[in-house]
């Protein structure tokens, strides 16, 4: 193979969504993202600490899906290694010029070998960044992007082409069998840029937003319960066993899944051990060990093509999470000096 691209971390992703107007009450009002750009058809949108034009486009259309998810790339020389690399890998393979994206520089997208729109850049336009701007920070203050969660049928293949990338894995979920679930990995120094979870793909499952408190997350649960909009909380909020992140899920006002998420860890030196969950445990998911909704095991956005049709479904043909834990997460057990306790029955 080529020389992959030198990938930083994931940087932006674009949505497709059926209501701007809707959206940008929920992105900007409730999860108090800037807006950098917006007109009729699109809003360019970034949190505190981010100074590059924008981590989310929403754009207007038909139907809620994914147009690309992007990583950043250490420099503009990486754009033709980009170009290499996925041209031997045999799938489609665009240039794209500088403004395609307003607000982001020359870059290469690609239909990845797992099925998703991807693209790498380098140079964007720079902008403000708030991290101080205190006067303008809601309770919320999502400081930026931290990664995206992809559903995909086979996570060793998944983690294969990542590991092409020079993706390394901090933490995966398995079974005594060898079968493997889900999968977490990093290009930045902490847990993971990329997450791929077991199931019909490609999929994204959600994208993520990192905050520096616990308070900020329960600021936005407030929120949505002053709005009366529960409905928009989807699990949690919680504390993660893998990634041992303090976590919230919601729904954006299309379905798309949004992660709000703190308190991770460092896994930037070259012996970084990996954690390797059972399936059966029942605090991997959630440290408490509540049960995981099934919503969340069996909804994720549509991915487009780079022609903007929906990606067509693969079915996952090993083993799925949900099922193997019997509901939610019921029957599940957490070994320890106590025996096996039985996870909650949903
Ligand atoms: O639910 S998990 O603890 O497996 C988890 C860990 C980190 C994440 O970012 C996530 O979405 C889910
Ligand atoms: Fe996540």
């Amino acid at each position: 193979m080529t020389t992959p691209p030198d990938v930083l971390r994931c940087a932006y992703t674009e949505l497709v969504v059926t209501d701007l107007a809707a959206s940008r009450a929920f992105y900007v009002d409730v999860l108090g993202l800037l807006v950098t750009y917006e007109d009729s058809e699109a809003i360019y949108l970034r949190a505190f600490e981010e100074y590059l034009h924008h981590s989310l486009v929403l754009r207007r259309g038909p139907v809620p899906a994914v147009a690309v998810l992007a990583y950043r790339v250490r420099a503009e020389a990486d754009l033709a290694l980009a170009e290499a690399y996925y041209r031997e890998l045999g799938v489609r393979v665009e240039r794209r010029p500088a403004g395609a994206t307003r607000g982001i520089g020359e870059a290469v997208r690609v239909q990845d070998p797992l099925g998703f729109p991807v693209e790498f850049f380098h140079h964007a336009e720079h902008t403000e960044r708030f991290t101080q701007r205190y006067d303008v920070h809601g309770a919320g203050a999502l400081s930026r992007l931290d990664h995206f969660n992809v559903t995909t049928p086979d996570v060793p293949a998944a983690r294969a082409y990542y590991e092409g990338l020079g993706f390394r894995v901090s933490e995966d979920i398995r079974d005594n069998e060898g079968t493997v679930y889900a999968a977490w990995m990093f290009r930045k120094p902490t847990v993971h840029d990329v997450a791929l979870t077991g199931g019909d793909g490609p999929r994204l499952h959600h994208l993520a937003f990192a905050t520096h408190e616990r308070h900020q997350i329960l600021h936005i649960c407030d929120h949505l319960g002053a709005l009366r909009r529960p409905e928009m909380i989807e699990r949690g909020p919680g504390r993660h066993g893998v990634s041992n992140a303090f976590y919230l899920y919601v729904r954006d006002p299309d379905g798309h899944r949004v992660e709000i998420y703190t308190h991770d860890y460092y896994t930037g030196d070259p012996d970084n051990p990996v954690i390797s969950w059972d399936v059966h445990d029942n605090q991997r998911r959630d440290w408490w060990g509540n049960p995981v909704v099934p919503s969340w095991y069996a909804e994720a956005s549509a991915v487009l093509d780079l022609d903007g049709n929906p990606q067509p479904l693969v079915a996952r043909a090993e083993a799925r999470e949900a099922d193997v834990t019997i509901g939610a997460d019921g029957f599940s057990y957490t070994a320890g000096e106590q025996g096996f306790k039985l996870g909650q029955q949903v």
